[in-house]
């Protein structure tokens, strides 16, 4: 299992210990002063935990804040950017190693092999994509890396309930939804995540099918 090592001091359930959390997080700040402050919380918390971070790559929004207070902790900052997003002027200073990719859809799968659990806070289209791409992987049985969602302030309780409306009509298997883990604040997010079983036995469509065969299988996407 991706992540899980070490023992908890409750017998027989193990947890797991994190390397390398990618945040998934705005471009923006966002208006209110809370979701930079769990950005800045979310970082010092890696830093306390050493969990090096993945994320976007680039300065803006809450993306710089997290970045900027991981690196300056020390731990190690892996930036995934496509080659579109990368000039100054969209993306801001890189920070960190900065790996540069052909588009979108190699981000993700880079930004996914290089970390051991996910987390989403607060950030619009772009964030929220990326957590429900790593849903829906999980969801597959591409990956049993833990999701967790960090609900600054309610922000997320409307996708929460469309979650919940997914199982009540039929779309989302009960087990699924179980699939993200969710807290409102970073420390809690952490702690379930690290005492988070997986949603299924590893790989329901087939051993072979890994995110690092989503990267080669790349060609001819649209380079954005
Ligand atoms: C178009 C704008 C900013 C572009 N700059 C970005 N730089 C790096 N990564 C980005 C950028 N925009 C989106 N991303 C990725 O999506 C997530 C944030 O998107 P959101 O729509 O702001 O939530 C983030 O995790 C990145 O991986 C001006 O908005």
């Amino acid at each position: 299992m991706e992540g899980e090592e070490g023992s908890s001091a409750t017998p027989n359930v193990k947890k797991r210990v994190f390397k390398r959390i990618c945040v998934f997080c705005g471009s923006r700040a966002g208006y209110k002063s809370t979701f930079s402050d769990a950005a800045l919380e979310l970082g010092k918390l890696l830093v306390k935990r050493k969990i090096n971070l993945v994320y976007g790559g680039g300065s803006v929004g809450l993306m710089g804040l997290i970045s900027q207070t991981v690196f300056n902790g020390g731990c190690h900052v892996l930036g995934v950017i496509p080659r579109a997003l990368l000039p100054h002027e969209i993306s801001g200073e890189t920070i960190g190693e900065v790996k540069e990719v052909a588009d979108m859809h190699q981000r993700k799968a880079e930004m996914a092999k290089n970390a051991d659990a996910f987390i989403a806070i607060p950030g619009g289209y772009g964030t929220m994509e990326e957590l429900l791409e790593v849903i829906t992987w999980s969801q597959l049985g591409i990956h049993d890396k833990p999701v967790g969602l960090l609900n600054v302030d309610g922000y997320y309780n409307s996708l929460v309930a469309l979650f919940d409306k997914g199982v009540e009509e039929g779309f989302i298997e009960d087990s699924a939804r179980h699939i993200v883990i969710i807290a409102n604040t970073a420390d809690e997010l952490i702690k379930k995540m690290e005492e988070h079983e997986p949603v299924h036995d590893k790989v329901a469509l087939g051993q072979s099918w890994e995110v690092n065969q989503l990267l080669e299988s790349n060609v001819g996407s649209p380079k954005i």
